[in-house]
């Protein structure tokens, strides 16, 4: 076999020993590969094909990683990981034990900064710049950021300060007027069209906030890049560079349905067919039962409206944007503002189901306190995304939900086991309540196929009962109920099942029961141990210890805890990462034998 150019790349000063002549077909030969190793393994495509020719000219041009170079959000920013020494190890790409999906600090010099949210890249660059400029030292800093994520309030703050601020910072706009989603708002508008005041006679946006804007150029065209580069290499201060690009680029089906290749899953690398799966006869999705439950509560109550930052297909709220267009909003990458106008919303009377991924909510959680629960605004959050999410890692986890809502007053949690719960959980909730609820749920499929249930009500605060046993009682939160059920029966153990429902809430005439009759209580949740349910529970039994009669004090029941213990988890299949913090049925059921046993 012919030996490729890129096989002779093991870090970008071997890529600076080509010509420029030959980057051409450099870039042909990196597209190859992340195809071919992405249309086998999974993983983000379309966002790293578009910024070939950039990366190329970026690491071709500047000096990393002396120089240095942030990607936002970090999806795009494979053929930078295999440009600087990971091109073997990209194989192992999102492979628990394997490289990183995003940029991370720890996996190599050239990853300055982890990502994976959004709209950080501007605000690290800048920071990066001053401590250059504090020690006097000639670096050069670049972000790379997409024209959805720059939309974002972050980015704007990190725009508003690094115009005044006199320090080397180059922002790179890659514009492809596409997010996973199609890019919203008016700032979209404004970039089709955006021209530098050199042309207009008037600042546009960028050069209002004080950067020398240039732009808008080919984003595929490898020699202009580079003139602009070099360019860009000899000038200082604040500077936008605006190019256009095409997601997906050079694979066919990825530039015509930029939707799907964001992360098309397995397809054929030569004609870019997606593999055939039929997933006619599998249970739904979580997010799609959220999705087509709330049109069917929606066609019910016109006062339902659904709102998500920029996750219409992940997370189904799509189905509802396409059934009422007027009550259905994408607000970007925006999650803050999506939290606050549910609230605002709310104060009129409408009934706001707010849907952000678990992780993303990280973002809004002075909303969430400060405009809504603070205020009783019944605002209704759907959590998707909610626990170990598998290949994104660390930096997509939603684990930290459980803990981090549990402390605010006046907000009910609640998460569901199966599909027929959530939707009982959203009918509930759309019925008007008191109070905010969070409904937090996890990637990927439920396990009922018949999950078209009758609605019914279900009582705040109230738990389930499932199977009744002595001296061992289960308390579960969510989907992980469903392993124990199954391990229940499979293996005839005689212990009592609580699905908890509401970690707030709490459900303490069912805890007085269980504490009262029961030698041993396992709770399992796949959230952080530290605020979630397992503290939880210890705490109730602290603050009551004595239940029932004086024989039996609360304290004395042992408390056994199972889920994400304090440590971040890294990435790979969810079954490896359950397996790792021992929620795995394996581990479920050797506890538990072993506490039946004693
Ligand atoms: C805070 C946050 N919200 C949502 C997401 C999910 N997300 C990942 S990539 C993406 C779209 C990014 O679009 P853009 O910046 O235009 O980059 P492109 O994919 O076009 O290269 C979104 C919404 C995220 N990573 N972080
Ligand atoms: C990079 C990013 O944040 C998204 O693309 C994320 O990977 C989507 O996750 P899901 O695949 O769970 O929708
Ligand atoms: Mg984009």
């Amino acid at each position: 076999m012919q030996e490729t150019l890129l096989s002779r790349i093991e870090d970008p000063c071997d890529l600076r020993r080509f010509r420029e002549s030959e980057l051409t077909q450099i870039a042909q030969e990196l597209r190859d590969y992340i195809i071919e190793i992405i249309s086998q393994k999974e993983g983000h495509l379309g966002a790293s094909l578009g910024v070939i020719e950039l990366t190329i000219a970026l690491h071709y041009v500047f000096d990393t990683p002396d120089d240095l170079l942030v990607w936002d959000v970090g999806h795009q920013a494979y053929g930078h990981k295999i440009l600087t020494g990971r091109r073997e190890a990209f194989k192992t790409n999102r492979d628990y034990g394997g490289l990183s999906g995003f940029p991370k600090i720890d996996e190599s010099n050239y990853d300055t900064f982890g990502v994976g949210h959004s709209s950080t890249a501007i605000s690290a660059a800048l920071g990066m710049a001053i401590a250059s400029k504090l020690s006097n030292s000639s670096k050069k800093h670049i972000a790379v950021v997409g024209d959805a994520s720059i939309a974002s309030g972050m980015a704007f703050e990190a725009l508003n300060h690094a115009g005044v601020s006199n320090v080397d910072l180059l922002v790179i706009l890659n514009d492809n007027a596409i997010g996973i989603d199609p890019s919203v708002g008016a700032l979209k508008e404004y970039l089709t069209t955006t021209k530098s005041g050199k042309e207009t006679g008037q600042d546009n946006i960028f050069e209002a906030l004080k950067f020398d804007y240039s732009g808008p150029i080919d984003g595929h065209d490898m020699n202009g890049l580079l003139r602009e580069l070099k360019r860009q290499k000899t000038l200082n201060g604040p500077r936008l560079l605006h190019i256009r690009t095409v997601k997906g680029k050079g694979l066919k089906q990825a530039e015509i349905d930029q939707v799907r290749y964001h992360a098309p899953g397995k397809f054929d690398k030569i004609t870019g067919d997606l593999t055939p799966s039929d997933t006619s006869m599998l249970p739904p999705k979580f997010q799609d039962v959220f999705g087509h439950t709330l049109v069917e509560l929606a066609e019910a109550n016109e006062k339902i409206i659904g709102i998500t930052p920029a996750m219409p297909t992940g997370s189904s709220m799509k189905i509802m944007m396409q059934a009422f267009p007027d009550r259905a909003f994408d607000v970007g990458i925006a999650e803050q503002h999506a939290v606050t106008l549910a609230a605002g919303m709310a104060t009129q009377g409408l009934i706001p189901f707010c849907n952000v991924y678990s992780t993303f909510l990280q973002r809004a959680y002075d909303q969430v306190i400060h405009d809504v629960a603070l205020q009783k605004l019944p605002v209704i959050f759907c959590l998707d995304r909610a626990g170990l999410v598998g290949k994104d890692g660390p930096t997509h986890h939603g684990v930290f939900d459980l803990a981090y809502l549990n402390c605010i007053p006046d907000l009910i949690i609640a998460a569901p086991m199966d599909a027929m719960e959530l939707r009982s959980m959203m009918f509930t909730a759309s019925l008007g309540l008191d109070l905010p609820i969070a409904i937090r749920y996890p990637r990927g499929r439920c396990n009922s196929i018949n999950w078209r249930s009758t609605l019914g009500k279900i009582s705040i605060g109230t738990s389930r009962t499932l199977s009744r046993g002595k001296h061992v009682a289960v308390l579960t939160l969510g989907p992980i109920g469903v392993t124990v059920q199954k391990l229940i029966q499979e293996n005839q153990l005689s212990v009592t099942h609580i699905d908890v429902r509401f970690l707030k809430p709490l459900d303490k005439n069912m805890l007085q029961s269980v504490f009262e009759s029961h030698e041993h209580i396992v709770t399992i949740e796949d959230g952080s141990l530290i605020g979630g349910l397992g503290s939880t529970i210890k705490n109730y039994a602290f603050s009551n210890p004595s239940i029932g009669d004086e024989s039996k004090k609360a304290y004395s029941v042992k408390i056994h805890s199972l889920g994400i213990p304090d440590t971040f988890i890294s990435h790979g299949p969810t079954e490896q990462l359950y397996k790792e913090v021992s929620i795995d049925e394996a581990s479920i059921l050797n506890l538990l034998s072993k506490l039946l046993n004693q």
